[in-house]
């Protein structure tokens, strides 16, 4: 089954209104690949959520960067994924690296607020990666595999799910996977969701790739097989993200 290839821009927590703006005019005038051949999503703080959406090419859509585990209510400082939805917020990204090691967020709460945002109609980006102590240990695939399972485990449909791939030691530092890196771990995810959910969702599922993703580097990175899109942080924020969903074109020539 063909993979759209995926493009998604997470601007983390940066920007004011006036740089939003700047940031939504410039994607707005880009010629880009039509919607057949690329989905793309970008992803502002939740404040800048309702300005992008009245403001953001019709092509485009918008994610979340997080939302509550479960139903709204008495929780001081969280969104939930009824309100995104409320809002037509189609997608929300979970289980970003920053979040499970900076806020303290398992694999078990990751898979929760996996099934809780599917089950209320978003589509979820759901992040999983190694740090550099856990890959130069040899574990990459089984702390992957272990964050993969929290969700298989609680996930029965992942239509509407895309995996990203992002390594911690290649996030915002310049150093991304080499092409070979990410299609091995990519392969070896497909592998994992072939003998662990159902060869269907292993061969539709898209394995997006994250860390360090420029202008320059995302043609190679999307050259490989089981690398269907990016989810692009630092280069997001800057005009090279219209190259970066222009690398689409390799796979529809490949
Ligand atoms: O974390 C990322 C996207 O979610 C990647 O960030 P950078 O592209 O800045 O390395």
């Amino acid at each position: 089954m063909a993979r759209k290839f995926f493009v998604g821009g997470n601007w983390k927590c940066n920007g004011t209104s006036d740089e939003v703006k700047k940031i939504i005019s410039t994607l707005n005038a880009a010629e880009v690949p039509s919607q057949d051949v690329v989905e793309v999503v970008v992803s502002p703080p939740f404040v800048f959520i309702p300005f992008t959406k009245s403001s953001l090419r019709q092509d485009f859509h918008v994610a979340a960067q997080n939302c509550w585990v479960k139903k709204g209510g008495a929780y001081t400082g969280e969104v939930s994924a009824e309100m995104l939805v409320n809002l037509g917020i189609p997608w929300v990204i979970l289980g970003h690296s920053e979040r499970r090691l900076i806020l303290g967020e398992s694999n078990e709460f990751v898979g929760d607020k996996v099934a809780y945002a599917l089950s209320q109609g978003l589509k979820v980006i759901a992040c999983v990666g190694e740090t550099l102590e856990q890959r130069e240990s040899g574990s990459t695939m089984e702390v992957v595999a272990a964050q993969t399972k929290a969700i298989a485990d609680r996930v029965s449909d992942w239509t509407n799910v895309v995996i990203a791939y992002e390594p911690v030691w290649a996030i915002g530092t310049g150093k991304v996977a080499t092409p070979a890196q990410a299609q091995e771990v990519h392969d070896d995810l497909r592998k994992w969701l072939h003998a662990h959910t159902s060869p269907d969702v292993a061969a539709s599922t898209r394995i997006i790739y994250g860390g360090s993703v420029n202008g320059a580097n995302c043609k190679e990175l999307a050259a490989k097989p089981d690398v269907d899109g990016f989810l692009v942080g630092g280069a997001s924020l800057k005009p090279e993200f219209i190259d970066i969903i222009k690398a689409a074109e390799v796979k529809k020539n490949a």
